[in-house]
């Protein structure tokens, strides 16, 4: 499923490799609302120049996604056009068109180049009020205007991690429930607890839970769903989760490009066998 509209990345390596058994990692960065319109797009501009020179993400193992502010959108598709990174928003409104002062269109989002578009965050539930029923709205108008959904899900407080799964398997069902022809999911493993902190989730825990969820995606048929971890995630960490993840959903940990580079070479190496997310 792709987007109607112009499309800022380079899909080019990332569909050369579609044929083949093993699962490219993928790292996707979130800015939230931490850097200016001007500092969203420099750091977008470096790390395209990162992404160009690194064989593995030209090759497509490694792909790269970023979710720069709404306002900071179209500059950072035009400064990462032609670099193998893909843009997605933060947000989108559940309808396309109508009387819904300050919302976000999905097709709007599409047509301005957006691969992916992040729904059910934390924040989106803790501070704006998202329930589970406005997360199946949105996850169903990313669908349906060809944005490939990042879905958030993850445990409030810690807990074992087989509680935290069905914790998680519960919002991911509740969540795709009302999306038609779904077939292309990345959902972001995010136990709230371990959001903006100095560690991440301990890596047993982490990798007990996206294993649960794997299995879950396998039974409804979304094998090819990518599972990537969020939460304080780092350099270093990556390594001690190897196969375990499909890779990292990067918050403020990726703010600084040489950051997000060193992770792209701990990527190299750590994919698994199984169908393309
Ligand atoms: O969107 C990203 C996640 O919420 C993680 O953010 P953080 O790494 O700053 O904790």
């Amino acid at each position: 499923m792709r987007p109607p509209g112009p499309v800022a990345d380079a899909d080019g390596p990332s569909r050369s490799s579609q044929q083949e058994t093993v699962r490219p990692v993928l790292l996707g960065a979130s800015l939230k609302l931490y850097l200016d319109v001007d500092a969203s797009v420099a750091w977008a501009t470096s790390l395209a120049e990162i992404a160009r020179a690194h064989p593995a993400v030209v090759a497509g193992d490694v792909r790269l996604f970023i979710l720069p502010s709404l306002p900071a959108l179209d500059r950072v598709i035009t400064a990462v056009a032609g670099s193998p990174i893909s843009v997605g928003a933060q947000d989108l409104f559940w309808a396309e068109r109508g009387a819904y002062t300050g919302a976000v269109s999905g097709a709007d989002l599409a047509r301005l180049g957006c691969r992916y578009v992040e729904v059910g965050h934390a924040e989106r539930r803790h501070v704006f009020g998202e329930d589970d029923a406005i997360i199946r709205r949105k996850l169903a108008a990313a669908v349906r205007n060809g944005l490939t959904p990042v879905l958030c899900v993850g445990e409030e407080t810690q807990q074992e991690a087989d509680l935290a799964g069905e914790t998680c398997i519960a919002q991911i069902e509740s969540a795709i429930a009302d999306a038609d022809d779904l077939d292309d999911l990345v959902v972001a493993y995010e136990p709230e607890w371990a959001i903006g902190q100095a560690e991440p989730a301990a890596p047993e825990h982490v990798t007990a839970v996206v294993a649960q969820l794997r299995s879950h995606l396998a039974r409804r048929g979304l094998a090819g769903a990518a599972v990537i971890y969020g939460g304080s995630a780092k350099p270093g960490l990556l390594s001690t989760l190897s196969s375990g993840v499909d890779g990292l959903f990067l918050g403020r940990f990726a703010h600084e490009p040489q950051a997000f580079a060193s992770i792209i070479d701990e990527a190299v190496g750590t994919h698994r066998e199984g169908e393309e997310p």
